[in-house]
């Protein structure tokens, strides 16, 4: 069982203008140091909360990398929370699991004309090494038995509701689409074709 260990308050977003409790832990199984945000007291003042279980992606979080979506989804996250309240689970899961710099290995492969996963499998990794079981833990110790996920990852979905969280509905994110030779628009196909991802191409956004 995990515990909080640690809350307090800081202000979140490009402005530092986002109110919001960062927490910690004590007992979670993997060794990494994940987090969650709480937005608008979510936990203790809402019925049904909106969670989102963002994988870190460093790349894409802090350098808004073109070949991928992750930094655009963590902003429209934080900005969707920062209206409806909600709590945000930043995983220590670099690369889908792999790590930075296997993830960037990937990307060498990739920029040689492999996709997301064909690279992965080629470096020795399965599709997606991800377990969601340290989120659910979180989830356990913040006492959120039911939930709005904010996610187009079905696997995200199944991990909870096997864990026996009640997941009243999904919220998409949008697909934000980048250009260019390095461009994230082959990555978030292969997300749809291959890794079921429920991204509704209605909702693309170009920058
Ligand atoms: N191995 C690998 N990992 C990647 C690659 N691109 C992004 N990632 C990682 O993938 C994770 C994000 O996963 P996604 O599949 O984009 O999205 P998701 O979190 O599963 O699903 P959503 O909730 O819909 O966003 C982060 O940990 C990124 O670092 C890649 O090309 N190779
Ligand atoms: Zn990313």
């Amino acid at each position: 069982m995990a515990q909080v260990r640690a809350r307090v308050q800081l202000n979140v977003g490009k402005n530092s203008d986002i109110p919001a409790e960062i927490i910690s832990f004590s007992g979670l199984k993997d060794g990494q140091e994940h987090v969650a945000l709480v937005f608008k007291n979510a936990d203790t003042e809402q019925d049904v909360p909106l969670i989102r279980m963002h994988s870190e992606c460093l790349t894409g979080d802090v350098f808004h990398s073109s070949r991928c979506d992750c930094g655009e989804q963590l902003n429209e996250c934080i900005e969707m929370m920062h209206e409806q309240g909600g709590i945000l689970l930043y995983l220590r899961q670099e690369g889908r699991g792999i790590g930075l710099y296997n993830k960037i290995d990937a990307y060498v492969l990739q920029s040689q004309g492999m996709n997301t996963y064909e690279a992965n499998n080629h470096l020795g990794f399965a599709d997606d090494l991800r377990d969601f079981s340290d989120a659910v833990l979180m989830l356990n110790a913040l006492n959120l038995k039911h939930v709005k996920l904010m996610t187009n990852n079905p696997k995200k979905l199944n991990a909870l509701k096997d864990a026996g969280i009640e997941v009243d509905s999904v919220v998409g994110t949008h697909a934000h689409i980048k250009a260019g030779l390095s461009g994230n628009k082959a990555y978030l196909e292969t997300k749809i074709k291959h890794g079921s991802h429920m991204l509704d191409i209605k909702k693309i956004k170009k920058p």
